[in-house]
């Protein structure tokens, strides 16, 4: 899958805020699944916006993005097969536990086993929160809830937004390792947000927003 984007501007962006982006405002700008991206910025230069884009949770923009070439294609309709996204305030039920929020997910898309759940679970040093309500949770645990859901599904991109911001160095290293095993085993894309470089991953473009 390629995703295209040409001329893209938040609406609610200045062309002086965004004059300076590899991104914003730039003909063909292209992601092709197999690759890993890193777009970096500093704080309220547009991350979320750009995710929100291509996930198509905001149309709040000008510009056009195409996906596959395709100029007709409703980007709603890709999300359950084709793109995962991490966002960065999670969207979990707060209310459920972590094998609750993780298995509404599932039983949508029977991506996983129970069984694999489980052990994603455990690889994240979750095991001892499995049943425990996800507002009970530290942020840094709810952001590793919030990676295996979106790995509970096929996808050609996942969408990370800042999704290590709170993770020490050893579960950065440990999610990272995790999520390009899981998107190399499908030839998908990777498109993480960052404030600065992430040297636990192995990016093909750094691209500054
Ligand atoms: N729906 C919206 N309406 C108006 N302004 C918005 C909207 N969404 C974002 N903004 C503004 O756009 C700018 C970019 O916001 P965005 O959340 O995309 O930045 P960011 O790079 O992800 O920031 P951070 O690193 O702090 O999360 C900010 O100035 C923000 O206030």
């Amino acid at each position: 899958m390629t995703i295209i984007l040409n001329n893209i501007k938040p609406s609610y962006m200045s062309e002086d805020e965004v004059s300076t982006s590899d991104i914003y405002m730039q003909p063909n700008v292209v992601f092709n699944s197999g690759k890993n991206y890193l777009i970096k910025a500093n704080s309220g230069h547009g991350k979320t916006s750009i995710l929100n884009f291509i996930y198509g949770s905001s149309t709040n923009y000008e510009g056009k993005i195409n996906y596959n070439s395709d100029t007709e294609i409703n980007v709603i309709s890709l999300r359950k097969t084709k793109l995962s996204y991490v966002f960065q305030d999670y969207k979990l039920f707060p209310s459920l536990s972590v094998f609750q929020n993780i298995i509404l997910k599932n039983n949508l898309t029977h991506h996983k086993t129970q069984d694999q759940i489980d052990a994603l679970i455990n690889h994240l040093n979750l095991g001892h929160k499995r049943d425990s309500l996800v507002e009970n949770l530290s942020l840094g645990q709810k952001q590793r809830v919030a990676i295996i859901r979106a790995l509970c599904q096929p996808f050609h991109f996942i969408l990370l937004d800042e999704p290590f911001s709170h993770l020490d160095p050893t579960n950065i290293k440990i999610v990272s390792a995790l999520i390009q095993k899981e998107a190399k085993q499908q030839n998908a894309g990777i498109i993480m947000t960052a404030l600065d470089e992430v040297f636990a991953f192995n990016f093909d473009t750094t691209i500054n927003l």
